[in-house]
């Protein structure tokens, strides 16, 4: 780890309208850190998710980002071309319905592949065996690198989505609620795998979910949102083991009593 954090988020608020999407959240990444932002639906997760990987624009507050040269940058002063420039390339996101992160009509090689053109690879074959490594970390057999992600299961496209992201060495990746919607048995190993990748290429990470054991899971720490508002931050063995909250202890009581 650096002394100096990825990600520097200050006093983000995002109103929709009057309606409060999410209010003055200030936190820091690390790098290498997995952040996991919980709360129950409506609580803000998205929203806040959305204004840091600057798919929204927040009402007020400010979102840094080191660059690779060690510059911090805030995203909102960036061009569109630079801001579409680190999607591709330094960011990942991971959405929960694969269809909306994939090109459902090209081949899975391709899906991987195109990430790998956008930071300049151009030779045929190196592209289609780093797409082939990739397919092949993710669970995918290699012999399924022509076919396209419609003919595949959910399990085996979010899979496929998790490779697209991750071929161009990313240092950050958002997800939101990447196990959700799909089978209990799929869940497990699709976060046996996330865990496994994420510790191995040492990445940070910004994960949504409502579902505190996928928290407990694959981050450090944890964010916990009601009504917009983070009520409760720390490490995560922290927050589940002894929640300071009531709101908190609710949430956690309710997922043992089940
Ligand atoms: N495009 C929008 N227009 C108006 N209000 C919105 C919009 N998107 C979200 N909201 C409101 O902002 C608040 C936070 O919603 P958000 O989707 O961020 O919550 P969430 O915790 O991600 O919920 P879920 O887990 O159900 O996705 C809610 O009151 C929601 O109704």
């Amino acid at each position: 780890m650096t002394d100096t954090p990825l990600l520097k988020v200050r006093d983000i608020s995002k109103f929709y309208g009057a309606r409060i999407g999410c209010q003055n959240v200030s936190f820091d990444l690390w790098p290498g850190e997995v952040l996991a932002i919980v709360g129950e639906s409506g609580s803000g997760k998205t929203t806040l998710l959305n204004c840091l990987a600057t798919r929204l624009m927040p009402t007020s507050g400010a979102v840094e980002y080191r660059m690779r040269d060690g510059q911090m940058r805030d995203l909102s002063r960036m061009s569109e071309a630079e801001r579409r420039f680190l999607m591709r390339t330094d960011w990942g996101f991971v959405h929960q319905n694969p269809a909306d992160g994939l090109r459902m009509a090209v081949s899975a090689g391709a899906n991987v592949g195109e990430r790998l053109m956008a930071v300049g690879e151009r030779h045929y074959g190196n592209i289609r065996e780093t797409a082939g490594s990739w397919l092949g970390r993710v669970e995918i057999s290699v012999d399924r690198i022509d076919d396209q992600p419609r003919d595949f299961s959910g399990g085996m496209r979010q899979r496929l989505q998790i490779a697209r992201n991750l071929v161009t060495s990313p240092r950050l990746i958002f997800m939101d609620e990447p196990t959700g919607g799909l089978d209990v048995s799929v869940q497990a190993r699709l976060l046996d795998l996330l865990r496994g990748l994420v510790q191995d290429l040492g990445l940070s990470a910004i994960i949504v979910t409502h579902d505190l054991a996928v928290a407990r899971l694959l981050s450090h720490r944890m964010m916990v949102m009601k009504d917009g508002l983070v009520i409760e931050q720390g490490l995560t063995d922290r927050v589940l083991d002894d929640p300071r909250e009531a709101y908190t202890q609710l949430l956690v009581s309710s997922i043992l009593q089940v």
